[in-house]
């Protein structure tokens, strides 16, 4: 059985060190809890208006839409109407009632890997690999968002394209929604429960809630790689990617997010004994040695 999620519960202005999780390439930026911000990760003052304003227009429109909703009973894996990507946030206010909220999916059915780690670092990579000969479905949130934010009916279509440029997080409500139907639609047509989350959660406010109201992770991959070799790597993909993030300024700012958002997360998954580190600055097939090494003794015996 997983540890409960207590550590996450826990004020996020606690301070938390992880000497064991820190970068030991000198080049590489000291990771810190402590929140400094930097220019190149603040975005104009007119986008942050703007990002506010879409922000805004999503969370009422969440609230609005909860206004005069009884609570649901949530259904279990493979029952209960299908959820359409339309209306992402629907899925979401059904955990938002008063109470204690219940998630989507037991642990003991199914199991979540968060796969963790800097823009760059290889984890789609890697993803692939461990979807092929594990038998895990591959959920990469950014591909989701992405596949949202292309769909001409999308509300949210222009708001996940900001953030994305921008290299920001993008509300939560979305992200989660996408995974959980995403969750569902993979355990409805090929009855897997067995999943990849990859690039998920990135912030606290998103690692919390998802194990609340989805299903709580079993293992957290880490991957942990250099920011230099991840620049390169990004600029690479790049070149043929067709992303509007693949670029030096938007890769800063993602850089910076990740150090003074997502790797606290990172941090406090460690404090639970979750997290398994991944050497990423090495050849694929090197890397996918030591992913190995944690999938075999992690699920050898597992039926889930
Ligand atoms: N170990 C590796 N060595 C060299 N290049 C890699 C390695 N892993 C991934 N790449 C390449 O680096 C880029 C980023 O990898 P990707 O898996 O997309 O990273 P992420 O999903 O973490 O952003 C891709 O172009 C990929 O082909
Ligand atoms: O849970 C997520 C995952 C991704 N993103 C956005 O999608 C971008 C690309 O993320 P992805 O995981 O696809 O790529 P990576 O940065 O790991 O290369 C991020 O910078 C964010 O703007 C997000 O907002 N929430």
């Amino acid at each position: 059985m997983l540890r409960s999620t207590v550590l996450l519960r826990q004020p996020l202005t606690r301070r938390v060190t992880a000497q064991c999780m820190r970068p030991t390439t000198s080049s590489w930026r000291a990771y810190s809890t402590s929140s400094h911000k930097t220019n190149s990760g603040t975005p104009s003052f007119a986008a942050m208006l703007a990002v506010a304003s879409m922000g805004f227009a999503a969370y009422s429109m969440l609230i609005k839409s909860r206004e005069g909703q009884a609570m649901p009973r949530r259904q279990g894996a493979g029952q209960g109407e299908q959820q359409s990507s339309a209306e992402p946030l629907k899925k979401v206010q059904e955990h938002e009632q008063p109470g204690q909220p219940i998630p989507a999916f037991s642990s003991d059915e199914v199991t979540v890997v968060f796969v963790l780690g800097g823009p760059g670092a290889g984890k789609g990579t890697q993803c692939e690999n461990l979807k092929r000969d594990y038998g895990f479905v591959h959920l990469s949130a950014g591909d989701l968002l992405r596949a949202e934010q292309k769909r001409p009916e999308s509300k949210y279509g222009e708001l996940i394209n900001h953030y994305i440029r921008e290299g920001l997080i993008v509300p939560m409500e979305v992200t989660i929604a996408l995974l959980e139907n995403a969750m569902k639609e993979a355990m409805e047509t090929s009855k897997s429960t067995r999943f990849l989350i990859d690039g998920f959660p990135r912030k606290m406010d998103q690692a919390i809630k998802f194990e609340e109201v989805v299903v709580p992770s079993k293992v957290v991959l880490y991957f942990e790689c250099p920011e230099e070799v991840m620049l390169k790597r990004l600029l690479k993909r790049g070149e043929s990617s067709g992303r509007i993030d693949d670029n030096i300024e938007s890769i800063k700012k993602r850089f910076n997010v990740f150090t003074e958002t997502s790797f606290p997360v990172i941090e406090a998954f460690e404090k639970q004994n979750k997290v398994k580190k991944v050497h990423c600055d090495q050849p694929v097939e090197n890397v996918y040695k030591e992913v190995k090494t944690v999938f075999d003794t992690m699920f050898a015996n597992d039926k889930n």
